[in-house]
């Protein structure tokens, strides 16, 4: 667990289901093109595992560094007093325990993230029964990623052999991407309208692997691990798979919904729609639900959701009241309530109030559009924002000149 600190224990919570959860690494195809993600997933319960840092290793306090715009020497200290003892609410390596089929939600994170900060909504759905994959996105929108490069193609100096993890041939050596701020005079728009389509290949590419391991392919894993993908063989029910993401990543759900119709519905949390044409809007069929903080979002992304309002489709949105847009990622779980509201990682409701809510809003909307036979309708109230820090739709008056 991770540090303590005044008198509440700070740490990112485990999951609340029935379902011990694991958690392991999986990469695909070594270059900038491959697949990589974190799986979560329901483990035989007990195990015994090396534990894992939750931020992997000292790259990714770099990368947050450039994306915050800070110093690195100074805020890898910082990072590293403040977050680096933290370890996954889940157990690494651990055996995959088979019991049916379960349901997939593929994970997309946001602009300066990357596959490791949403532990607290993944491993929920890992104890509820779902396997999730966290893709790590390399389209420079991570604050930082890692792939591998053969050794003849590279005269980079070569990285000390790591701890954490390690390829599984030493001819391999790693090369990182790190945050692309825009650059002066470059159009945000195209940047972010490619970098969402690239991460919707990506996401898709995801499901596709795990659609080969479900059939029993063998998978050539790139980091070392003793994890048993073949335990995986038919244990996955690819009739009921979701796409889900924050910000950046919510974007990303509208744009995997378009382009692939194996996902069944989307949970964007806090999107951020301006990567989005809107011309894509009618070809998206699947339904999905908008889960809002109070604090980030503004008119103009307000209106461009509701253009995806259906009369036939199911589309849903709640607003958390008192939540930010730090609410969804783990960090919010990690500093006390006044370091927590100068950071910007606290609103005035508590986190794991908030977290719950999401989590328990989220898992309502998935039994309803992937017809699971969970007992998740107990909260179906908080779809239509029936609670006393729910709101259904959203906070921000919409006065818009009649166009
Ligand atoms: C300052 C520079 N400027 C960059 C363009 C704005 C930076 N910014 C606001 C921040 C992220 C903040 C943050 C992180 C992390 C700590 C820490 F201390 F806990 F580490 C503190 C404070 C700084 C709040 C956002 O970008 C917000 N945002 C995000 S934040 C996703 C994220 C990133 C890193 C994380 F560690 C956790 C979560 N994802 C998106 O997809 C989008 C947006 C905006 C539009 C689309």
């Amino acid at each position: 667990m991770g540090n303590s600190v005044g008198q509440n224990s700070l740490g990112i919570p485990r999951g609340k289901g029935p379902h011990q959860v694991g958690s392991t690494d999986l990469m695909v195809g070594h270059t900038i093109q491959g697949t990589f993600f974190r799986l979560y997933y329901p483990c035989q319960a007990e195990e015994g595992s090396d534990e894992l840092n939750w931020i992997p290793c000292r790259e990714y306090f770099n990368g947050l560094a450039d994306f915050m715009k800070m110093s690195r020497a100074l805020s890898e200290r910082i990072f590293n007093f403040l977050f680096g003892s933290y370890k996954i609410p889940a157990a690494w390596n651990a055996s995959f325990k088979p019991d049916g089929k379960y349901p997939v939600v593929i994970f997309s994170h946001g602009l300066g993230a990357f596959r490791t900060l949403y532990s607290a909504i993944c491993v929920e759905l890992a104890s509820q029964g779902f396997i999730v994959a966290a893709v790590e996105h390399r389209d420079e929108s991570a604050s930082a990623t890692f792939y591998y490069k053969e050794k003849s193609e590279t005269k980079q100096s070569h990285h000390a052999p790591r701890e954490t993890f390690r390829p599984v041939s030493d001819n391999l050596v790693e090369e990182w991407m790190y945050y692309r701020p825009l650059k002066t005079g470059e159009s945000e728009l195209l940047l972010r309208s490619n970098q969402v389509k690239q991460r919707a290949d990506e996401c898709i590419r995801a499901l596709d692997l795990l659609i080969d391991i479900n059939s029993g392919k063998s998978v050539e894993n790139v980091l070392l691990s003793e994890f048993d993908w073949s335990k995986l063989k038919n244990c996955m029910d690819m009739c009921r798979i979701a796409v889900m993401g924050h910000s950046f990543g919510g974007a990303t759900v509208i744009e995997c919904l378009c382009k692939e119709v194996k996902f069944k519905c989307g949970i964007a949390l806090d999107a951020w729609m301006f990567p989005l044409e809107e011309e894509i809007f009618p070809s998206v069929k699947q339904p999905i639900f908008f889960i809002n903080s109070e604090k980030f979002q503004w008119a103009g992304n307000i209106i461009r959701m509701k253009k995806l309002d259906s009369a036939v489709i199911p589309r849903k949105m709640i607003t958390v009241l008192g939540a930010v847009h730090q609410s969804f990622p783990d960090f919010t779980f990690l500093t006390g309530h006044w370091v927590g509201k100068i950071l910007k990682l606290h609103g005035e409701i508590d986190p794991h109030i908030a977290m719950d809510l999401c989590n328990r809003a989220s898992l309502a909307f998935l039994q309803q559009h992937l017809s699971l036979e969970k007992d998740f309708n107990q909260w179906n109230h908080l779809i239509d924002g029936k609670d006393v820090h729910l709101i259904p739709g959203t906070n921000i008056t919409l006065l818009q000149s009649s166009i």
